[in-house]
């Protein structure tokens, strides 16, 4: 990442790495850059004034401790008016038993109600230990950056005003019937890509660029150059389609409207929202990120001075990353943070700073100083990388009477999360001892978010979520009434294939768990992974979306997408895989291909290479040579011909399927298990992880060898039929 933050220092831990601009791009600083692309470079300038935007009809007095503002705009609760220190307070006047509750490991439930953030907690869902601390003691609670409504008691006297403000909120939400429909519109997880530019140092390698992009069709193309056992190259192209697909024109702007504008209301309407950016080391995901919760921001408030204009509504913002398995305010001098679990499981954070802020100048601020403390380092693919997770939360909260006397409750809430980039210990070779144990860690976490979005793809009772500090924080993301954007990012160049693929491949696991439920992915969603066709080297580069050599898919009745080469002479000289990947006819070989693969599956790692099966097609030809039989001996077997031909078409496209997820996992597993060989610190859980991989293979081979056995018997079927046309024909 190329952020001017990125100059200072690295803060924390052990390393402290001097942070330099990539040259990689255009020679602006990366602040103005996504000020600029945001349409919010009018905030670059540091003397901007900014009026606040959010003056409430509600808080016209300010009063009270939690109404109180620091450095003009931004507030953070427990300070008093006139402080003009505008982030951390000295560390003498802050509270020792905050301090003390924010610092130390172990503390009982009851012990956690100092600054303790629930993550996602609405009003109902407040932590009932938290209150009789808190009661009377909001200066300490507003130290530490707590609004006194986020450990509002489940007092009798409140529980009346609960009801109270319960009505009144129905009524408000009543009155905005336009934003309630757009929520249940909102799809719940999005999932949308983003393919960089080449940079300078890709360009001057000369590498290609391997993705083309058909926006209209929300399609792209992926063009992976293989080898032949022959050792003559091919390109194979595959082929996937998302909710919105963005090519390297796109500007920051368009990627806000696409992904995060759209549940901007719906925070409004006690809905949480996670918008996460996913993708390997130096793909964009910082770049990306970044602008989006400024512009989301300046939605709010707005949305606060119209739509919701004297409700009450306030808005927090809060700043943390999750760097080598520890949480750290971004906010807070990087103090060391808790997470902990209620007994709802909610995730709780111990001690983070949440700042009311007023306008987009602050937050724009307090973004820009969370960055600067951001743990950065070098990757092969980055100069600036992060190494950490960040998450930066936009809460909005109201008041329970509407007054700033009484505590504020969650109303709704926008988290961004900027995932580190992964990168592998093999793709760059002088990275040092600590860049490689970040890389590890890295490596673990999002393995630990890969095995969560496994886990509900198939449909398992239980997701493992504590599997790391990330995923605890994600859970809320994927499960209840939640919505989800997860941008991949993508780099173009022909040396990010893998990771490329690996990246699409997992975006098309998280979109095919919005197909209502979380239910197991329908025939349709898996069609990404089925549409890999060969193409010949020559005729890939350039290969423009809609030319003519390509093949294009279309869905069969089965919401399967079925190749249907186009009719022109570019699309016969389509190449063959030797996998068989090409094949669209079924072919007897690919059953011993899968009791191949099968044995390999509870053989050691890894299969290189998928058996080359070039053979006729035996089981074919026997159907066709069956059917013309019949046809030519008995005219009334047309129709039970073509009933044969149906189901054989069937069968086929089941193989088809069923194969292509093989080879998707099988692929999958391989990159996990060079992320795996990352991992080389001990206790991290291998043989676990690895038996669950076994075990997920053995599923799926299982499920080919009943589909083995169903061709065997249509096979068995076919034979009969031929007996007796034969016998009639006696
Ligand atoms: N769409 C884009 N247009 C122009 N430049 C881009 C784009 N996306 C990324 N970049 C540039 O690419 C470089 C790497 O981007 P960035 O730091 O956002 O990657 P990242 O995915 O966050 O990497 P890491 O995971 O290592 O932090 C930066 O210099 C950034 O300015």
């Amino acid at each position: 990442m190329n952020f001017a933050g990125r100059q200072m220092k690295k803060s924390g831990s052990n390393g402290e790495v001097n942070r330099q601009f990539s040259d990689n791009f255009i020679e602006t600083t990366f602040n103005n850059k996504w000020l600029q692309s945001a349409g919010l470079h009018h905030l670059h300038s540091s003397n901007t004034s900014v009026p606040p935007l959010q003056e409430f009809g509600f808080y016209g007095n300010n009063v009270g401790v939690s109404s109180s503002r620091i450095g003009g705009n931004l507030q953070r609760g427990g300070s008093v008016e006139g402080n003009e220190e505008p982030w951390t307070p000295p560390a003498s006047s802050r509270s020792s038993s905050m301090r003390k509750a924010g610092n130390v490991e172990g503390l009982s439930p009851s012990e956690l109600s100092p600054g303790l953030l629930d993550l996602h907690s609405f009003d109902t869902e407040l932590i009932a230990e938290v209150s009789s601390q808190r009661s009377g003691s909001s200066q300490s609670l507003l130290f530490q950056g707590m609004s006194p409504g986020d450990s509002d008691p489940y007092s009798s006297s409140n529980r009346s005003t609960n009801n109270a403000r319960g009505l009144h909120e129905k009524d408000l939400l009543n009155s905005f019937p336009s934003d309630k429909e757009r929520a249940t519109n909102v799809a719940r997880i999005k999932v949308v890509v983003r393919k960089r530019p080449l940079n300078k140092k890709e360009l001057a390698k000369k590498e290609e660029d391997i993705i083309s992009i058909d926006p209209p069709m929300n399609s792209l193309s992926v063009y992976e150059t293989k080898l032949k056992v022959d050792l003559t190259e091919y390109v194979e192209r595959h082929e996937f389609t998302f909710d919105a697909v963005m090519d390297e024109n796109v500007s920051n702007d368009e990627i806000y409207s696409q992904t995060v504008e759209p549940i901007v209301p719906i925070i409004f309407q006690r809905t949480k929202a996670t918008c996460f950016a996913y993708g390997q080391t130096g793909s964009g995901k910082t770049y990306t990120m970044q602008p989006l919760p400024l512009r989301a921001s300046q939605d709010i408030f707005s949305l606060m001075q119209r739509t919701y204009r004297n409700q009450g509504f306030q808005l927090f913002v809060s700043f943390f990353e999750i760097y080598g398995g520890k949480v750290f305010d971004l906010l807070n001098d990087r103090n060391k943070l808790f997470m902990r679990e209620d007994g709802k499981q909610q995730v709780c954070i111990v001690g983070l700073q949440e700042y009311r802020v007023y306008n987009v100048e602050t937050i724009k601020d307090l973004i820009e100083k969370g960055n600067a403390t951001r743990s950065t380092g070098t990757t092969g693919a980055n100069e600036e990388s992060s190494r950490s997770h960040a998450i930066l939360q936009l809460a909005i909260k109201r008041s329970v009477d509407g007054s700033d006397l009484k505590p504020h409750r969650m109303v709704g809430k926008l988290s961004f999360i900027d995932l580190a980039g992964s990168e592998r210990g093999a793709d760059t070779t002088d990275n040092d001892k600590q860049t490689r144990m970040e890389g590890a860690e890295i490596n673990k976490s999002l393995l630990a978010l890969k095995e969560c979005i496994r886990a509900l793809d198939n449909d398992q009772g239980h997701i493992p979520f504590r599997g790391s500090k990330l995923t605890e924080v994600l859970r809320d993301s994927f499960v209840g009434d939640s919505r989800t954007v997860m941008i991949s990012c993508i780099s173009p160049n022909s040396g990010s294939c893998e990771h490329t693929l690996n990246t699409l491949r997992y975006a098309d696991r998280v979109k095919s768990l919005s197909k209502g439920n979380n239910s197991r992915r329908e025939p349709s969603s898996i069609s990404n992974l089925r549409n890999s066709v060969a193409v010949p080297l020559s005729s890939v580069f350039p290969a423009a979306p809609g030319s003519e050599d390509v093949v294009i898919q279309e869905a069969n009745k089965f919401g399967w997408s079925k190749p249907n080469q186009r009719e022109s002479p570019a699309s016969s000289s389509i190449d063959r895989v030797p996998s068989g990947r090409m094949q669209t006819n079924l072919d007897i070989n690919d059953l011993d291909y899968f009791e191949e693969d099968y044995g390999r599956f509870k053989s050691p790692w890894m299969p290189d290479k998928i058996s080359d099966r070039s053979q006729t097609s035996n089981l074919e030809n026997n159907v066709r040579q069956t059917l013309r039989q019949a046809k030519r001996r008995d005219p009334s077997h047309m129709e039970a011909d073509s009933d044969l031909v149906t189901l054989l078409k069937e069968e086929e496209d089941l193989v088809n399927a069923h194969r292509k997820q093989v080879e998707e996992t099988m692929d999958m597993v391989k990159e996990e298990m060079n992320m795996l060989a990352d991992i080389d610190q001990p206790g991290n859980q291998i043989d676990d992880y690895m038996s669950k991989l076994h075990t997920i293979l053995a599923q799926k081979a299982s499920g080919i060898l009943d589909l083995q056995s169903r061709l065997t018997q249509f096979q068995e079927h076919l034979k009969d039929t031929n007996v007796l046309v034969s016998s009639s024909d006696h």
